[in-house]
């Protein structure tokens, strides 16, 4: 899956991942009345409209871009109606030949883990059949629980041809709280990278692995250091944006190759028409405002990666 997603990256030129993040104050109005008119104000109302404001988005942009990343939280708020818009839109994600990062951070003990990985990105077997219950081509995962945790997702990466990408240095403010923590003299992010890269040994698509790693755009300084303990690693950069990262931080996220990393924005470019440098478009243009902020991301990027040369 690994080599899927770099085509795409090749073919788009975007080393861009859009984050589906819907939450209902991005939501234009006239979705949300359409919406509440057919199914009132229930859950199943709220998922229409999450679902019908994805569809707009990843039309207007599926063009651009190789890669998106529903976060399943803001799914599963709106309970099982909720859940049916995530797969709903993995799937139209999907169709668009848009690679889908399943953003679901789990990790447990391993026979959980092993329904998680199931449920994501393997089959399931009921009787005689077997059923693919969400889908996802990668999924976001969670290594605090060990070997035992991971290990599961890799092996139905293996047999699915699937990828995940585990956290190693998040982006938010108190990462640094137990991330940050010397162990053996040196930072515990740096020994879940270790462990990345080698766990994506076994596991490798042509030239990097289908093992990849979580590094906040936040922290660059953190990003290189990360980038050399995991050369085969594929990098998937949140924080861009609305966390205050900038293209000029993501430099030492990508290898020399131009390759490497693929960054993330969710607020920044779903709810572009909410800010002002976007207002022109107004909330009925709201995809349109999408696809210029995914412009500007691209160039953005571009320009800071074209610096380095
Ligand atoms: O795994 C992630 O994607 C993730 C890891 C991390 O360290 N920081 C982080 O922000 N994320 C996710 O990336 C998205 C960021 O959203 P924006 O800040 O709106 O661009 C959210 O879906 C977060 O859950």
């Amino acid at each position: 899956m690994i080599d899927q997603l770099i085509a795409n990256i090749k073919k788009t030129n975007a080393p861009i991942v859009v984050g589906l993040d819907p939450m209902m104050k991005f939501i234009p109005e006239q979705i949300q009345k359409a919406a509440f008119a057919e199914y009132g104000e229930t859950l199943k109302g709220a998922a229409e409209a999450i679902w019908q404001y994805n569809k707009g988005i990843v039309d207007a942009v599926a063009d651009l871009i190789p890669a998106v990343k529903p976060q399943i939280a803001m799914y599963e708020q709106f309970g099982v109606a909720g859940l049916i818009a995530f797969q709903k839109t993995v799937a139209y994600c999907k169709e668009k030949g848009l690679v889908v990062i399943g953003d679901v951070k789990r990790g447990d003990i391993g026979s959980t883990s092993e329904a998680y990985a199931v449920a994501h990105l393997g089959k399931v077997v009921v009787g005689e059949k077997s059923y693919a219950p969400f889908d996802e081509d990668f999924a976001t995962v969670n290594p605090y629980l060990g070997s035992d945790g991971i290990n599961p997702f890799i092996k139905v990466c293996k047999e699915e041809n699937k990828g995940i990408f585990v956290l190693v240095k998040t982006s938010n403010p108190s990462s640094g709280e137990f991330q940050d923590r010397l162990v053996d003299g040196r930072p515990l992010y740096e020994i879940v990278g270790e462990k990345v890269a080698e766990w994506g040994s076994e596991c490798m698509g042509s030239e990097y692995s289908n093992v990849g790693a979580v590094v906040g755009a936040t922290y660059p300084e953190m990003g290189k250091a990360l980038r050399k303990v995991m050369p085969k690693s594929y990098i998937l950069v949140p924080g861009y944006g609305a966390q205050g990262g900038k293209g000029a931080d993501l430099v030492h996220f990508f290898n020399e190759d131009g390759l490497g990393a693929i960054v993330n924005s969710s607020r920044g470019i779903i709810a572009a028409y909410q800010q002002e440098k976007y207002a022109q478009f107004g909330a009925a243009n709201y995809a349109d405002a999408s696809r210029q902020a995914v412009i500007d991301m691209r160039e953005d990027i571009a320009q800071a990666l074209q610096g380095r040369k």
